[in-house]
């Protein structure tokens, strides 16, 4: 029984995610390996995440076709998964849409997005094929693996959010809300923002670009919740959790830049200002944080503060009026052209970026104390949350640091 109260670090025990398809493809693929088994998934579960990813003041045409509906193929029986490989699918109902059509080859690549990387690297006849593997249409599948996630996360009272802080040039004034209150009310209007008061001017915002036929990005808000201590490492640079929750964040497209707590801000003073003094409880147990500036992460581990990080996300790239570009096919100068897009699809980014924080940070728990199936994991939870600083028997000698 001791052994199974013991939790250790283990590496090979992984949640990793792979998606396939094409955005206008037949249907898109997720695989999800390392969820433990018996954890209670309900396919309204994921379609509510989907839901939420496709609401959203700013979308192009495209939302309107799609009615996103997941469909589980395997790793989950009766509602509860086996420990084995789930296999997600999602149909593209645009794609009856390109089926059989004669579609004119895009030879000029439009600044902004895949279509000359891409074609360059892989030597592509058409830019097309760069655009429908790099199109945003794949975070679909981010966001159902990422519900999984979450609902292990829940498990152990973990909850992660998000909610819009600028849109444009428009900066949100943040309510005196907690991060939970924020999430709440960002949900119940159209662009995800955590200040009532505020939506309209963002959605007059939006209409304004709309109007010009231009685009618009911002800054969205994560944060997870009751993370314990102890998630992700220092000793690699890989294992660092903020260097994973970055790179999460970062992968999805058109964000640009991402901020742990008030980085930036803290960049611009001095270190006495900045760093979160450690103090007792109330109850004397554990040591907790005055402030919070730092966003849960110190020395790549969660030190039980939420995490909260900022993601910026670029103007969307396709613009009515075009760019200049040159036509490959050709050789001459030309303005890019313009098919269909979304003009500012920033309130959609908050659940993706929940899915990608949801995702490492499940990985990282599984990572932290193992364990095959919910029940396995349970009680060492418990054990890791029992341990406090009280625990650690710092000796209070003289030492010399031989080798
Ligand atoms: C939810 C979401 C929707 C997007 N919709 C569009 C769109 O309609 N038109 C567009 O040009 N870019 C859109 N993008 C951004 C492009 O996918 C992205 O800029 C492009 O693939 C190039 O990748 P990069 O910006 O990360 O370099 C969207 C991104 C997200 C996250
Ligand atoms: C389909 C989705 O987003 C798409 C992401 C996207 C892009 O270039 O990234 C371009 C648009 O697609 P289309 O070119 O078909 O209009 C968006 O609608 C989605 O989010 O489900």
């Amino acid at each position: 029984m001791m052994v199974f109260l013991l939790h250790k670090e283990s590496n090979d025990i992984m949640i990793r995610i792979l998606t396939a398809g094409e955005s206008h493809g037949p249907m898109l693929t997720a695989i999800i390996e390392g969820v433990p088994a018996g954890l209670h998934i309900t396919t309204s579960d994921i379609n509510y995440d989907l839901r939420r990813r496709q609401k959203g003041f700013g979308s192009g045409g495209r939302m309107r076709i799609e009615k996103d509906q997941i469909q589980i193929t395997s790793g989950i029986v009766e509602n509860k998964t086996t420990g084995g490989p789930i296999s997600l699918l999602l149909e593209n109902r645009d794609y009856k849409n390109w089926q059989d059509r004669e579609i004119a080859p895009l030879t000029t690549p439009r600044p902004g997005h895949a279509d000359l990387t891409g074609a360059v690297k892989y030597r592509y006849p058409d830019l097309r094929y760069s655009l429908e593997r790099a199109s945003a249409r794949e975070t679909a599948m981010r966001v159902a693996a990422g519900a999984i996630c979450k609902k292990l996360l829940r498990e152990f009272s973990i909850s992660v959010g998000g909610y819009v802080v600028q849109l444009g040039g428009v900066k949100v004034k943040m309510p005196p809300f907690s991060l939970q209150q924020c999430l709440e009310v960002a949900e119940k209007n159209a662009v995800r923002c955590p200040n009532e008061e505020q939506v309209e001017e963002i959605e007059e915002h939006i209409k304004k670009a709309m109007k010009a036929q231009d685009t618009l990005g911002g800054v969205v808000e994560v944060f997870a919740i009751n993370v314990p201590v102890g998630l992700g490492t220092y000793v690699q640079y890989d294992r660092r959790l903020d260097a994973q929750i970055a790179a999460a964040l970062m992968s999805i497209p058109a964000i640009k830049g991402v901020e742990f707590g008030s980085a930036f801000d803290n960049a611009k003073k001095r270190g006495s200002e900045v760093h979160d003094e450690i103090v007792l409880h109330n109850d004397e147990e554990r040591v907790v944080r005055k402030t919070n500036r730092a966003g849960g992460v110190e020395g790549g581990i969660s030190n039980g503060e939420p995490i909260i990080v900022r993601i910026a996300m670029k103007p969307i790239s396709t613009v009515v009026r075009g760019f200049q570009s040159v036509n490959l096919a050709t050789g001459k100068s030309e303005l890019t052209t313009y098919e269909r897009s979304d003009f500012c699809a920033l309130p959609r980014v908050v659940p993706i970026a929940e899915a990608m924080l949801s995702i490492v940070l499940a990985n990282a728990l599984q990572q932290k104390i193992g364990g095959d199936s919910i029940a396995e994991m349970k009680p060492r939870f418990e054990n890791l949350l029992s341990a406090n600083v009280k625990d650690l028997h710092l000796r209070n000698e003289k030492w010399k640091f031989n080798y």
